[in-house]
Formats: C-alpha cells, structure tokens, sequence
C-alpha cells in the first residue's frame, strides 16, 4: 500500500500535455490558453483623445493665448484631421484621433464656446498629450500580450479580441467516460426493489467534472459480468480520452475491474493507498496514437468516489489541460480529533472563515464512505496526515473544497 503523497505524485508525474486545437474565440472560455497572443499593431493605435473637449496646441496656451476659433469637428470612428494652424482648435469627442498640429485635450466644462470661439481660462495645466492617450503607450505592435499555459478567462477574450483573434489555439477538452458498475444499481427514474439502489455516483461525478471545467462526460453504467465490463471497456478506450470508472475494485468475487483493465492493456501504476476513505483506489493508463491516458477507477462507495476525484482525478485532468491547478489551503481545526489507524483522514467539514482572515473548520461525523447524507452539509475535506495520531484544536491542515 502507497500513501497519499506516494500516490498523488505517481499520478501527476505520469500526466504530460494534451494536444492543441483551435477553437472560435467564444469557445474559448475556461480552456487554457496554447499560443501567445501579440498585439498586431500599437495599443492604442493613434494618440487618442481621453476627454470631450477641444483639441488645440499647448504651447498657443502657454505663450497667452485664450481664445481659438473653432474650425470644426474631430468624432471617434473618423479619419485624422489637422488644425489649419496652431492657433485654432476642433472640438474633439472621447475616442477620436489627436488632430495635426495640436497636442492636447482641454475638457469641455473648462471652456466657453460662444460664436464659433472657444475661451479657455487662466491656470489650467496644459502640456503634451494632456488628456490625450498616447499610440503606443499600452503596447509596441508585436508585443506579447498574453503568454501560452494560462486560463482564458473574461479578460484574456478582451485582449484577444481586441487584437482581432476570433480563434484561439487551446488545449483540447478531454472526452470523459464515467464508468459505474453492479448489479444492486438501478437508475434514478427507476423504482428500486428493496435491495436495490439508486445510481448516484456517476451523476455525481460528472456534476464534479464539468462545474470544474471538464463539459464533455459521458456515463456509462454496465452490469457485474466480465465479459460484458471487458467489450464495453475495449470499445470506450477507442474513442474516450479518459475513463473514470466507480465500483467494482475492491476485494469481493464480482470486483472485476482491476483484472479487466489489465486484460485491455492498461499499465497499473497503483493500487490501494493509506488513505480513509478510498483506500482501494487504482490508477493506470493505456496508449493511443502515441498519447498516455489516464484511467482512474475509484471505489464504489459515494463518498469515497468523490473524495478520490476531488483529490487525486480533477488535479491530474487540470495538469493535463493547462488548466491551474485547484489548490487546497490551510484551515484550523475547531476542536481536537484522535484518529488511531495508520491511514490518511479525509475527513468532511464544514468551513468557517473569521473576520480575524483565518479560516477555521469544522469537522463532519459522518458515519461510513457511503454516507453522503452528513456530506452534503460540508464545504470540502480536511487532509490529517497518517503520520500524526491526535490533532488538536487551533492547529492548520489542508483543506479541499468540494467542486461547485
Ligand atoms: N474485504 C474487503 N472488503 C472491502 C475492502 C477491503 O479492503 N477488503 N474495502 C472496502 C472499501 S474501503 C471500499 S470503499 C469498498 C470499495 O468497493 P468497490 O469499489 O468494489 O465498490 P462496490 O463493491 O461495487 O460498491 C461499494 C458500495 O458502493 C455502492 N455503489 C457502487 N457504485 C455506486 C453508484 N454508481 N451509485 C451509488 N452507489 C454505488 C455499492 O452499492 C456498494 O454499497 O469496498 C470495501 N470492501
Ligand atoms: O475507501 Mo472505503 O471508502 O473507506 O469505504
Ligand atoms: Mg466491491
């Protein structure tokens, strides 16, 4: 048996980068972002104005002149004018180019237009490109605006956008097969017999999945028989870039999967882990086309599927789309706890965040790995480390938040 930071480095170690494809810039958000994006041209492109006003020579101002005739007009959206000498201005809107011959933007409410003639006042701070945003001043054209490997998010399409990309290179997305397994699983608009149980573990982790980014799942639920988990599995290994299977790994006569998996050729990096829950956790992966992909095949038990998932499988996915990894932070405990088993505690909490900036937690009891009824009132798990037997109140330890 490995520990949990045995495991969790196996699995990030054997994970390298998904390919590219390009995809239209509205498809874009939430995937991680695979080129550079440069600006095509100057940011801003013309020395632009900032204000609505008049555009006029500073040095006119500042030698003692007050009065400019106003020679016309400079919109946003047209083409560059000129003053017809240094001694006249154009009334200027927000957003138009900076006209010839003038190098400034005096406000409207500092001025007096009357007949054509703008008066300006004593005293007003004047001087090159006052209110004026320079061409060039945000970027060089050729710059590097955003570096590859990063989330586009709402702020990456703006730069994106405004340098004219309305297709981005990404990292693909991964199509996801959910796997559960057994024969006591009926569907959930099914009327179960009293020996059977509703299927929530698939549902449940592909919710996981796509509120952490991952959008396309597919479930799959097959019965308790070899021959029919073999064929099933041989035929979503063509075409899934991943399997995530729940059930059936453990010790009893029906827990077919590792033994199948290894039949298919996927390699076995581990099995069972010093961890509570999920310690009969494995994780493999097979070759197609030249790429690794990863299998996780997570015990059937609701909660424990869904701790490994958040811990060790959406970690691994993220490092392999690009996408940041969802850290866990420190929390401190809200009263003391004993653990005796040489295992790592997973334990639910729920979090609370002080006005001091600490966060504290408060464990869950829960009763066993198939109780998601005291689960659902947590906010994540904390991690108590295998090594430690009492950990007291006050003291900090990772905590996971759940998926959203
Ligand atoms: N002799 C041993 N028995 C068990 C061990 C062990 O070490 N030695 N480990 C236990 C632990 S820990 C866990 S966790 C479970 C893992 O079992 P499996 O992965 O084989 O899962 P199943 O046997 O198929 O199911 C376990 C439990 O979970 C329910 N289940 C399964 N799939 C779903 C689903 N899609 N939706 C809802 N519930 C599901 C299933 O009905 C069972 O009750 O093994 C222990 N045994
Ligand atoms: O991994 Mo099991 O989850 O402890 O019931
Ligand atoms: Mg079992």
């Amino acid at each position: 048996m490995i520990t949990v930071q045995e495991a969790e480095k196996l699995i990030l170690d054997s994970i390298g980068e998904i390919e590219t494809e390009t995809v239209s810039i509205d498809a874009a958000l939430g995937r991680c972002l695979r080129e550079p994006i440069l600006a095509d041209r100057a940011l801003p492109p013309f020395d632009r104005a900032t204000l609505d006003g008049i555009a006029i020579n500073s040095s006119s101002y500042n030698t003692g002149q007050r009065k400019f005739k106003v020679a016309g007009t400079a919109p946003a959206g047209a083409v560059q004018q000129e003053l017809p000498d240094v001694k006249s201005c154009l009334e200027i809107m927000t957003g138009a180019p900076l006209p010839r011959l003038a190098d400034c933007v005096v406000k409207i409410e500092d001025i007096e237009i009357k007949n054509d003639i703008a008066h300006l006042p004593d005293g007003l701070q004047l001087d090159f490109h006052t209110a004026v945003h320079s061409q060039g001043s945000d970027a060089k054209a050729g710059k590097e605006l955003l570096a590859p490997q990063r989330l586009v998010t709402a702020k990456e399409i703006a730069i994106a956008a405004s340098v004219g990309k309305s297709e981005l290179v990404v990292s693909k997305s991964p199509h996801i097969a959910i796997v559960s397994t057994g024969d006591e699983l009926v569907s959930i608009d099914q009327a179960p017999e009293p020996h059977q149980i509703r299927r929530s573990n698939d549902i449940t982790l592909a919710a996981a999945l796509k509120s952490s980014g991952f959008a396309s799942v597919e479930l799959v639920h097959i019965a308790d028989d070899q021959e029919q988990i073999e064929t099933k599995l041989r035929e979503l290994m063509t075409r899934c870039d991943s399997l995530i299977l729940t059930g059936g790994i453990s010790k009893g006569k029906y827990d077919y999967i590792p033994e199948t998996l290894a039949k298919l050729g996927v390699s076995i990096r581990f099995q069972w882990v010093s961890q509570r829950p999920g310690k009969p956790m494995w994780y493999g992966q097979f070759s197609r086309d030249g790429n690794r992909l990863p299998v996780f095949a997570l015990p059937g038990n609701p909660v424990s599927c869904f701790t490994c998932l958040r811990r060790y499988a959406i970690p691994a996915l993220e490092k392999w789309v690009g996408l940041p990894k969802s850290q866990p932070v420190y929390a401190k405990l809200e009263h003391d706890l004993t653990f005796k088993p040489e295992l790592t505690l997973f334990l639910p909490a729920v979090a609370d965040p002080r006005p001091s900036g600490e966060l504290w937690v408060k464990p869950a009891l829960f009763n066993t790995s198939g109780d998601f009824v005291s689960v659902a009132q947590t906010d994540g798990f904390i991690e108590l480390p295998k090594a430690r037997k009492v950990f007291p109140e006050g003291e900090a330890f990772q905590f996971y938040p759940w998926p959203r």
